[in-house]
């Protein structure tokens, strides 16, 4: 696969914020930024419609499938021996979004000589899915990968959680944070200090805090159901809620956004997420980081971001329509993306990250060697 020949002119179209600060490591770093002043074409101009009841409760079930218990694959391949249909079903689904295990030679090829930032998702990509979104924990084998790989690459996490919920997670100072979607980004601070924050969601906190304690309030009879404050969007999670309940879900919460236009919904696995309407997203965040790095709009630089969730499919599309990068989908069953790779689960992220490393490493020395 020629992953360049994918790539076309940039669709983006709104115009660039006006004091848009740079985050860059290797540039002058702006002065923290608060407030933040945009332009009014970061605001989505078609209203959101909001759509029915029963489409809801569809998007709600086809979100997080039951995922079908896929046993026997390694890093060379699966086990095709068993005829199981949904297995069967994810080969065929690896000849489109071939695994990035296997294809490594391939990556490194396509990745040589060119400099890699590196973006990572955090829930289903770097920990593993669990029914409490309080005890998603990374594994300390996982930090360790990612410290190590941040020491060559600039790598940022990207999340729909709110920055400081997941830098509290992955406890690493070195890394960019983009929380709530993309709408929180921090750079890595000095020793002791904050880096420079780029908010362009701001004056929408106080309108999301309202939103999240009337979430709290109509959804505290429904046993399971849980609302999470990400600082600039709110998700209510049904993982834990019986399904036959699922329909009064969706029902409290178009109620309660019948109230705010300026708020837009969006699925993620068994969660429901309320945002602004702002033309701003996960990809959006990619564009902003790329660039503030100074990453941009070069030919020798590749930008890899693994996610497993819907909204990473914004960044999967950035990169794929002229971000100069590509995506890797962490899944273990067939699902569409804009991705050009896959890996199953977060171990496999975890190998990828360490061979990944590895070889970037060894591709370092043999650099400095030839200049030496
Ligand atoms: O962009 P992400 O970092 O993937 O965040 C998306 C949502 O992730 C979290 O919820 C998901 O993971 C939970 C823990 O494994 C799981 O219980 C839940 O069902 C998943 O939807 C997080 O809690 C949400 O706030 C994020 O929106």
């Amino acid at each position: 696969m020629d992953i360049k020949s994918n790539h076309n002119a940039p669709t983006l179209t709104d115009p660039t914020p006006i004091n848009k600060p740079r985050l860059g490591l290797y540039d002058a770093l702006l002065p923290y930024s608060s407030g933040a002043v945009f332009s009014p074409g970061l605001f989505l101009k078609v209203q959101w419609k909001k759509p029915g009841l029963h489409n809801w409760l569809d998007a709600m079930k086809s979100s997080s499938p039951t995922h079908q218990k896929l046993t026997k694959a390694s890093v060379s391949g699966i086990d095709t021996s068993s005829n199981d249909v949904a297995t069967v079903a994810y080969c065929n689904w690896l000849v489109k979004y071939p695994s990035a295990l296997t294809s490594f030679e391939h990556i490194m090829k396509y990745a040589n000589s060119k400099r890699i930032a590196l973006f990572l998702d955090y829930d289903g990509t770097l920990s593993p899915i669990v029914d409490n979104p309080d005890l998603a924990f990374m594994s300390d084998a996982m930090r360790a990968v990612v410290k190590n790989v941040a020491k060559y690459i600039p790598t940022a996490i990207i999340s729909g959680r709110s920055r400081d919920k997941v830098h509290e997670f992955v406890g690493l100072q070195e890394l960019y944070y983009a929380g709530s979607h993309g709408m929180d980004i921090m750079s890595p601070g000095k020793e002791g200090e904050d880096g420079n924050l780029f908010q362009p969601a701001s004056e929408f906190l106080a309108m999301i805090n309202e939103v999240y304690k009337s979430l709290v309030e109509t959804t505290k009879e429904i046993k399971g159901a849980k609302v999470e404050n990400n600082k600039f969007c709110v998700s209510v999670h049904y993982r834990n809620v019986d399904e036959k309940s699922w329909q009064t879900v969706a029902q409290y919460v178009q109620n309660i956004l019948k109230d705010y236009p300026r708020l837009r919904l969006t699925h993620g696995r068994k969660v429901l997420e309320v945002r602004p309407v702002l033309k701003w997203d996960k990809g959006k965040a990619v564009e902003f980081l790329l660039e503030s790095l100074g990453l941009n709009n070069c030919d020798d630089v590749l930008p890899i971001y693994i996610g497993d969730d819907r909204t990473d499919e914004d960044a999967f599309k950035f990169l794929r329509e002229g971000g100069g990068g590509f995506g890797i989908l962490v899944s273990c069953a067939p699902k569409e993306s804009s991705a050009f790779y896959s890996l199953r689960d977060p171990s496999e992220v975890h190998t990828f990250i360490i061979i990944f490393s590895k070889t970037f490493f060894q591709h370092l020395i043999n650099v400095f060697r030839m200049i030496k």
